[in-house]
């Protein structure tokens, strides 16, 4: 764990970064702001949601109903689906809410991060470890009960990886976004293989490299964002030891290109049939708004482009995961 002792929190300076990646106002409450904001309606459920980052395990959620259908070659039952998204949702939320406990101290030092439930002192150390431990528990054990011991397992690796790996690594080399982007493709596998996908199949593996390099573009835009609340805080990422926005530009160009030739493949792996073509000039048509955003942000990195490069990510990956997954039915 961080030794919380050699971070000491400092009030986190108010900046002109917006203080959540979906606002757009340049307007940030300063932690003494935000703390009262919090106070004012106090809500134990939402923290614990809030604990969870419920927003990227929405998305999460979104990736392994895809795979799953993909890896179970059709629809899949109600109590399937539901039992999956059940387990998937607690083990990426307790891999969320670890990384929150890791992080408590040194969370306090970003205005984006500061108000979160535990650096805000809402939610106390031992329930918060009581909680992550219960969803990482029950989670696995709903995904091995029901699908198996590989799913299971995939999500477990997750909560290693992005727990015990990535998340120490953030504060020691920029290098950690290529680890967090292993654990945040890793996901796709529980559902793919949850459904009959084999471990080992190619499809299940582009998929991986459709989540892996989409996550490029989707970070350097926000790592250009928060860029001085990572680098005041002592973070490692790409945009604070390369300051100029060039590497995380062209991070992003290359993980677009990557994603469409991984998109592509999606479209012509299982064999050729009248849809294949559509499919694949969908995934190009799809991910184009998100290549020509990384280009231009790579041209001129400012926070304009970084934010018109990030909505795009959001809007690209499920457009691509709904295409490919509509190939599985022509
Ligand atoms: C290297 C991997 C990744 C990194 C470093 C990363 C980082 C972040 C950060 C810092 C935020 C802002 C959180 C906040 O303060 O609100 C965020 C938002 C988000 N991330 Fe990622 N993320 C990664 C991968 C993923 C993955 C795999 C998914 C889901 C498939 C995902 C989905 C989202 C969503 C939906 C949001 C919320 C955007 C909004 O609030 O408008 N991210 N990400
Ligand atoms: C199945 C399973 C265990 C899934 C969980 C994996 C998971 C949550 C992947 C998200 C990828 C990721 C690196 C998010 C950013 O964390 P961050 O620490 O950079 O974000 P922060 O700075 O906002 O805390």
């Amino acid at each position: 764990m961080t030794n919380a002792s050699a971070i000491k929190p400092i009030r986190a300076s108010a900046s002109k970064e917006p203080t959540r990646v979906g606002q757009g106002s340049a307007e940030v409450l300063d932690r003494s702001q935000s703390n009262a904001k919090a106070k004012a309606t106090p809500s134990v459920f939402r923290d614990y949601v809030e604990l969870t980052k419920p927003r990227i395990v929405t998305m999460i959620l979104v990736t392994t109903t895809a795979t799953a259908i993909i890896g179970g070659g059709g629809l899949i039952s109600m109590v399937d689906w539901l039992w999956l998204m059940l387990g998937t949702a607690a083990i990426s939320g307790s891999a969320g809410a670890a990384n929150q406990i890791w992080e408590r101290v040194i969370d306090c030092n970003m205005t984006r991060t500061a108000n979160r439930p535990l650096p805000a002192s809402r939610v106390a150390l031992f329930p918060a470890v009581a909680y992550t431990a219960a969803l990482g528990i029950g989670g696995s054990a709903i995904l091995w009960s029901m699908f198996g011991a590989i799913p299971a397992i995939a999500g477990i690796a997750t909560w290693l990886i992005y727990v015990l790996v990535y998340t120490p690594m953030k504060t020691r080399t920029a290098w950690n976004t290529t680890v967090g982007a292993v654990a945040g493709a890793l996901p796709v596998l529980i559902g793919y293989t949850a459904m009959g996908g084999s471990i080992t199949g190619v499809s299940g593996w582009l998929l991986f490299g459709v989540l892996a390099t989409w996550q490029y573009p989707h970070f350097m835009a926000i790592a250009w964002m928060y860029r001085h609340q990572y680098d005041a805080a002592g973070f490692k990422m790409t945009t604070t030891v390369e300051p100029t926005g060039r590497s995380a530009g062209w991070q992003s160009i290359v993980g677009s290109l990557a994603l469409i030739a991984c998109g592509v493949a999606l479209c012509f792996i299982d064999g050729f049939s009248w849809f294949a073509i559509p499919a694949a000039i969908g995934v190009l048509i799809a991910t184009v708004p998100m290549l020509k955003a990384s280009i231009q942000f790579t041209k001129s990195p400012d926070d304009g482009r970084a934010r018109k490069l990030l909505r795009s990510s959001l809007l690209v990956l499920p457009a691509v995961l709904l295409i490919v997954t509509l190939r599985v039915f022509w």
